[in-house]
């Protein structure tokens, strides 16, 4: 190997971490500063350089070009600093930078880009992907739907990258076996499609036939070239994640975060308010604002756990009702999804119910005692609705978890005062402790990032055929067991300091459920062990013979 393409592969490039016998073997001496420095040394230097950077897209761009030439010293310096790198890595940044990619675009961060017009190289683009290299966890998204951002056609990729980020720092995946993925079936945004920079394909979004073909192709593709994987389906829109969703999930080991990975974090934050409260979750009453692939996910989670707990089918449902842009969902609205259906009421259950077209009315209607905001309304849980809910229950559970930041349906600070410091609160990024009338309140963060990493690492690590719902269940549950709740004041969530820790727990949990379900393809003696051993750590491996 030429000494250049070890200076430019990032997973081989050391910069001044090189040992003097490394340079003297590769031939490196002269091509980089004479000092040898620990990666540690280096660490601490880079923290410096970034910690002088004045906003969070300077930091992110900064990051990203140490990922792209160094990515052991990333994921070093990422997973010491976790909390602060997460929202600059993550969400919410990451919408910037997938708002403006193709204006910021220098390189391609070893995504991979498939696009519908072009079929014929999709193996090909895979294979040169992998580049020999053993992928065990895809990442992919179309980016129809991002956060709550929408349409981003080929710019979506990002969150390909970021989640497969999030994946190496939180549960140790190791960065040489994944492969985020966009595939680019065009875009519905006309200030894409007008832009003379959009590095995507400058069309409307196919769908029918061609499109689910294309996925076919891409899923059967995949499965051939790299039989071990873990598919993880991202940011897909309202009307294909689940689509796709139930078509795989009894066929491969497959996940869909949006609808999955959100129901299980809810839940695990509805557990850990429960907790606190001292009140039984077959008890409440459940509000979705906002149906669509999260909001219908957590919803179907939610209603699981609650069979689980030993209700019938029809006692489970009638605890459930969906908002979304017609108002409170019957059975008779139109245009329901196949999600939305099962949990649609029936107009005779209210004397007014041509009136319950908004929030408001609805909540009046229905006391709810947990409300989950994925409406992507910015402010939409007001003063008056929270008070409203806040009368009928003593402690509402009140999750606005729509991203980013910009679309919060209310922010933390503001439903602590409202519900007087009774609300038990979470938020999909990352809220900064509250402080009311003397007692400090510390926001869980209800972002699927808390899960998904445990939930890969426990299903790859129990080489599980497909990922089960006892598999989901026991990884919400799982992390419903770490919240503190002696103090006042408790997050319902634990904190995203401790994800490291508790992205093992998960793990273990998850792996466990599967070899219970006998799932596991090759024998396990030790779930624990068996976990750890697929635990990346980023460490320099000493070097030789390369040449
Ligand atoms: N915190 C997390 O982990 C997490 C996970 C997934 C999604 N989300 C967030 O949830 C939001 C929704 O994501 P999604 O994937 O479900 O998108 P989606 O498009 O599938 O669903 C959004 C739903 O909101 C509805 N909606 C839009 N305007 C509305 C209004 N005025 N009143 C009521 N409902 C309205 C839409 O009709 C749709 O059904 C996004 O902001 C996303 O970032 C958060
Ligand atoms: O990406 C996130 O921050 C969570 C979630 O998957 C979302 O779509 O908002
Ligand atoms: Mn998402």
């Amino acid at each position: 190997m030429h000494v250049e393409q070890i200076l430019n592969d990032p997973f081989l490039n050391k910069g001044t971490g090189f040992t003097q016998q490394e340079r003297d073997e590769l031939g490196l001496n002269g091509l980089i500063p004479p000092v040898v420095r620990t990666i540690d040394e280096q660490a601490t230097e880079v923290y410096e350089q970034f910690a002088k950077k004045s906003t969070d897209l300077e930091k992110r761009f900064f990051l990203m070009e140490i990922f792209n030439n160094n990515r052991i010293l990333f994921f070093y310096l990422f997973s010491r600093h976790i909390e602060e790198f997460m929202p600059i890595v993550y969400d919410p940044t990451i919408a910037d930078t997938i708002e403006n990619y193709s204006h910021n675009f220098l390189r391609p961060q070893n995504a991979v880009f498939l696009s519908i017009d072009d079929p014929e190289h999709m193996r090909e683009a895979l294979i040169n992907g992998a580049n020999g290299r053993d992928i065990r966890l895809i990442v992919v998204s179309d980016a129809e739907g991002i956060l709550g951002i929408g349409d981003w056609g080929v710019q979506g990729v990002d969150i390909s990258v970021g989640k497969l980020m999030v994946y190496t720092a939180a549960a140790g995946i190791n960065p040489s076996q994944v492969m985020p993925i966009v595939l680019d079936t065009g875009t519905n945004r006309q200030s894409l499609l007008d832009d003379p920079f959009y590095v995507g394909n400058r069309h409307k979004r196919v769908r029918g036939e061609k499109y689910d073909h294309f996925i076919e192709q891409f899923v059967k593709t995949v499965e051939a070239l790299f039989p071990k994987v873990y598919l993880h389906w991202e940011d897909f829109g309202r009307s294909n994640a689940a689509k796709i969703l139930n078509r795989y999930k009894d066929r491969i080991t497959t996940f869909n975060d949006d609808i999955q990975g959100t129901g299980i974090i809810v839940l695990a934050g509805i557990l850990g308010a429960l907790k606190i409260s001292g009140q039984k979750l077959t008890d409440q009453i459940y509000l979705s604002f906002g149906a669509g692939t999260a909001g219908a996910g957590i919803t179907q989670r939610i209603y699981d756990e609650m069979i689980l707990q030993g209700l019938s089918e029809q006692e489970a449902k009638s605890h459930f009702y969906l908002v979304d842009k017609q108002g409170l969902l019957f059975e008779d609205t139109p245009g329901l999804t196949p999600e939305q259906k099962p949990f649609a009421r029936k107009r005779t259950e209210f004397k007014n119910a041509a009136e319950l077209t908004n929030l408001e009315a609805v909540v009046k209607a229905v006391h709810p005692t947990i409300m989950v905001g994925t409406s992507t309304v910015k402010g939409a849980f007001t003063e008056s609705i929270v008070n409203e809910m806040a009368e009928h229950t003593a402690r509402p559970i009140i999750f606005p978890i729509s991203n980013p930041t910009k679309l919060l349906e209310a922010n933390a600070a503001d439903l602590i005062k409202w519900t007087n410091g009774k609300g038990l609160i979470a938020t999909g990024v990352p809220s900064k402790p509250v402080t009311y009338k003397g007692v400090s309140y510390e926001i869980g963060q209800a972002n699927n990032a808390l899960v998904y990493p445990g939930l890969a690492a426990g299903t790859i690590a129990a080489t599980s055929r497909l990922l089960t719902d006892s598999m989901i269940s026991a990884a919400a549950h799982s992390l419903g067991g770490i919240v503190d709740t002696t103090k006042p004041g408790a997050a319902v969530l634990p904190p995203v300091s401790k994800l490291n820790a508790f992205s093992r727990t998960v793990a273990i949990s998850t792996a466990q459920a599967a070899v219970n379900e006998q799932l596991n393809q090759d024998p396990i003696d030790n779930v624990q062990q068996a976990v750890d051993d697929l635990h990346w750590e980023p460490k320099y491996q000493e070097m030789k013979n390369v040449k």
